[in-house]
């Protein structure tokens, strides 16, 4: 079954290609060069998140794909088109949330989308305004004034403009910064919902489990470099695994795969650059000449976090 979205897509005329493809893309505000040299391609229907650093160029790159900044250099197109050169054309296939948006507040939310709907020039394929408040979780704040709502349900509301016009492509800014755990589950499914009906979605986030929980793909930029890119296994891939335990009485454990063992709240850690198997094995060797018994002995698989504080810590 087509599903209303898919649909749409192909009357509009849909491109064969990736929906968001961005090639040695740099950004200089003066002298700072912010974005340096970036590349990644979004398919069609996935979700990709940019994760990185504070400054690290996010913001930049998304201002770029949504056509309000001008690339200093590089290739960017969002459905096959220039969004800076093709933004009217562009633009109503798109939806935007940024990370703060300009609401006025002395309107209720319900005039909030009747403005936006009246601004847009496809108000007649929009869904109608109770159905996005139902779907962001607002139905019952529609007579509530904007300048009323708490920080959270402002997001919604943000997040509610942005999917108003069933975009093509949705961009979302850190889209559940300030919301409540709840609040952000649901917005998770909000967002599942749409990825669900073919909407490809470009979201930056600080929250990792976000991205754990959303992304097909993603990368971990630094200082306007990706320093990471691939599936969520893929890029947790590249750290390695973690033994902890305790030892019974004061020793030296040695090095395990030229990893140093470090001494954490009365427990020896390794950070191993691959798998545990050979390291446990030389450690459990070591244990066994030293008559030791390892106490609260653990494995644990690398993280997101943990790839994600590597690139942190290679880059300084
Ligand atoms: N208009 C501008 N003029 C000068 N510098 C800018 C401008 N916009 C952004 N920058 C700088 O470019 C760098 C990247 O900023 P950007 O907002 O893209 O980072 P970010 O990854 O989104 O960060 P955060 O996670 O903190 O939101 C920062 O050092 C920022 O100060």
């Amino acid at each position: 079954m087509r599903t209303t979205q898919a649909a749409d897509t192909a009357e509009r005329g849909a491109v064969g290609g990736p929906a968001i493809e961005v090639a040695g893309l740099r950004q200089r505000y003066g002298s700072f060069e912010a974005v340096r040299g970036i590349s990644f391609e979004v398919p069609q229907g996935e979700l990709f998140a940019l994760l990185g650093t504070n400054g690290a160029g996010k913001t930049t790159t998304m201002e770029v794909l949504e056509g309000f900044t001008r690339a200093s250099d590089g290739m960017v197109r969002v459905l096959g088109l220039d969004p800076m050169k093709e933004r009217r054309a562009l633009r109503p296939r798109i939806g935007i949330m940024l990370q703060e948006a300009g609401f006025f507040g002395d309107l209720t939310v319900a005039e909030t989308v009747d403005v936006w709907r009246g601004m847009s020039a496809d108000a007649g394929r929009q869904p109608v305004k109770e159905d996005v408040l139902e779907l962001v979780g607002l139905a019952n704040k529609a007579r509530t004034r904007v300048r009323q709502l708490s920080g959270g349900q402002k997001r919604r509301l943000d997040l509610a403009l942005a999917v108003l016009s069933r975009p093509e492509v949705l961009f979302l800014d850190e889209p559940t910064t300030g919301m409540d755990p709840e609040a952000r589950q649901a917005t998770w499914e909000v967002i599942r919902g749409l990825k669900e009906r073919g909407t490809t979605v470009l979201l930056t986030t600080h929250y990792l489990e976000e991205a754990e929980r959303l992304a097909d793909r993603l990368a971990i930029m630094h200082e306007g470099v990706i320093h990471t890119y691939g599936t969520v296994d893929e890029v947790v891939a590249t750290t390695g695994d973690q033994i902890t335990f305790r030892l019974p009485r004061p020793a030296e454990p040695p090095f395990l795969d030229g990893a140093a063992p470090v001494s954490e709240r009365g427990h020896v850690v390794y950070t191993l650059r691959g798998e545990a198997h050979p390291a446990l094995r030389a450690l459990l060797a070591w244990a066994d000449e030293m008559e030791l018994t390892l106490e609260r002995l653990e494995v644990r698989r690398g993280t997101l976090e943990d790839a994600f504080l590597r690139v942190v810590e290679d880059k300084r």
